[in-house]
């Protein structure tokens, strides 16, 4: 049995407008586990995201990682926990003016010297270990191009590609193939699992496409107005339940 990576606890999350966004989200995830979380507009999806990296604060709740209550983290713990986790974002993020290479290593700045991180100043390993990382999703052959020159699916593979060359434990990425057209789609998907697998991190997708979180996840969570409505392997997910999570 696959160790456990990350335990959330009765995790709420109410907005200072008073709106409930988490109503309390219990559940598990195992290292090298790929969980995409599906669920309607509007449903917590993005919230429960944000939390597990503390983008924003639940106000109730814990959450675990390596036995420690993350939520309770001041700074240098909560920088020394971010580390662990690798972040994919739907519009990719990328310092558009930078080369592919650059933003690869800027995965690495947790590892370095502020300052010279800052300075791009990266040294050798470094920019070799980066390449090394742009072969994975292929894309060693882009590495010194400006990356808005990249189609959406190659700048999102250099998303991925940033996100691992930190090192993570857990990357968590918030509908990555949102703004792609289905076959970048189902390739930025099958780099995600492949990494995962090779490498046992555990991933965490939101999804708007349910078929993709069918074909790719090891596991789903259904969420419906901040409660966790299902929770299981794609071959449990109905037709039925499918509905019963999108209807409101
Ligand atoms: N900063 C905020 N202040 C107040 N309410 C918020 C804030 N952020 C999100 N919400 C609300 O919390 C609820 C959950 O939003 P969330 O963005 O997590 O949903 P989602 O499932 O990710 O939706 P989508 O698929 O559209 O991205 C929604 O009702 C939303 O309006």
């Amino acid at each position: 049995m696959a160790e456990t990576v990350l335990e959330l606890r009765d995790v709420k999350k109410v907005f200072s407008d008073g709106t409930e966004a988490l109503k309390g989200i219990t559940s598990t995830v195992k290292k090298g586990e790929l969980v995409s979380i599906i669920g309607s507009s509007g449903a917590g999806k993005s919230t429960l995201l944000r939390s597990i990296n503390r983008l924003n604060d639940p106000t109730g709740g814990e959450i675990l990682f390596q036995g420690k209550n993350i939520l309770s983290f001041k700074r240098r713990d909560l920088r020394q926990y971010r580390r662990h986790m690798g972040m994919i974002f739907q519009g990719y993020n990328l310092v558009k003016r930078s080369s592919v290479i650059q933003n690869v290593l800027h995965g690495r700045l947790g590892y370095m010297n502020t300052l010279s991180g800052g300075f791009g100043h990266f040294s050798k390993e470094d920019s070799f270990y980066a390449l090394e990382v742009l072969s994975r999703v292929g894309l060693k052959d882009q590495a010194f191009k400006r990356a808005d020159e990249l189609s959406g699916g190659q700048q999102q593979r250099v998303g991925i590609a940033r996100a691992i060359a930190q090192n993570p434990d857990i990357l968590l990425a918030d509908e990555p193939i949102a703004s792609l057209d289905p076959n970048s789609s189902w390739n930025v998907m099958n780099y995600l699992k492949q990494i995962s697998k090779e490498d046992e991190i555990t991933t965490i997708v939101n999804l708007h496409q349910v078929d993709f979180a069918r074909e790719f996840a090891d596991r789903i969570i259904g969420v419906k107005a901040g409660e966790i409505v299902f929770d299981g392997p794609p071959a449990h997910l109905t037709e039925r339940k499918t509905q019963m999570i999108y209807t409101t």
